[in-house]
């Protein structure tokens, strides 16, 4: 099982729903050439939180405030009946710098109107707009057909909406 994060940078927060968000079309590894938000897997000792702003910052070069990072959701992905990955996913609405790309990642603003679902992974269309309109989610997703899980089948969901959601590691005693 790996646990991973993910984090979406927002601009235009001056009422209840974001103008943009920040994703990046990623450029290797699981979901390459897909869109999805900043993130990667957790290292040792590290945190979800310190997870998500050192892959923002590997990523596209942005340096997220900590007190403006905002845990939306907890997304765990089964893979052939196994749980695969379990991902922490936060709002960012501060942040310094202008995102650059990497070779890991190709940094574009979108307007939340404008999400390209068709061009990210399966699930994100059913969580993401809730998540951007700041809404809490628990979420648990099957895959069927890999590995990897990037050539598998989307095969069935379950979502809870407006939950309280920890902010700690599933696997680690710090959080
Ligand atoms: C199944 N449905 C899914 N829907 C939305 N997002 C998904 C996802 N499954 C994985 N993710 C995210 O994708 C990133 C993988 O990236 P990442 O860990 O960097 O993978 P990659 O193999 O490139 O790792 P290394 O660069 O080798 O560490 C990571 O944020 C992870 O949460």
């Amino acid at each position: 099982m790996t646990e991973a994060t993910l984090c979406f940078p927002l601009r235009g927060t001056d009422g209840v729903t974001p103008e943009e968000v920040l994703l990046i079309e990623k450029r290797r590894g699981l979901g390459e050439g897909w869109y999805n938000g900043p993130g990667g897997k957790l290292e040792a000792e590290e945190t979800p939180r310190e997870c998500a702003i050192r892959e923002t910052r590997e990523e596209v070069g942005l340096e997220v405030d900590p007190a403006a990072l905002e845990k939306a959701a907890e997304l765990t992905f089964r893979l052939d009946g196994d749980v695969h990955t379990v991902c922490h996913v936060y709002r960012a609405d501060r942040f310094e710098g202008e995102p650059v790309t990497t070779p890991e990642a190709r940094p574009e603003w979108f307007s939340v109107e404008e999400i390209p679902y068709d061009q990210m992974w399966d699930d994100d269309r059913l969580w993401l707009p809730g998540v951007l309109s700041g809404r809490t989610v628990v979420g648990e997703f099957a895959f069927e057909g890999g590995p990897p899980l990037d050539e598998a089948d989307f095969v069935d969901h379950d979502l809870g909406w407006d939950v309280p959601i920890t902010d700690g590691s599933t696997t680690r005693s710090r959080g």
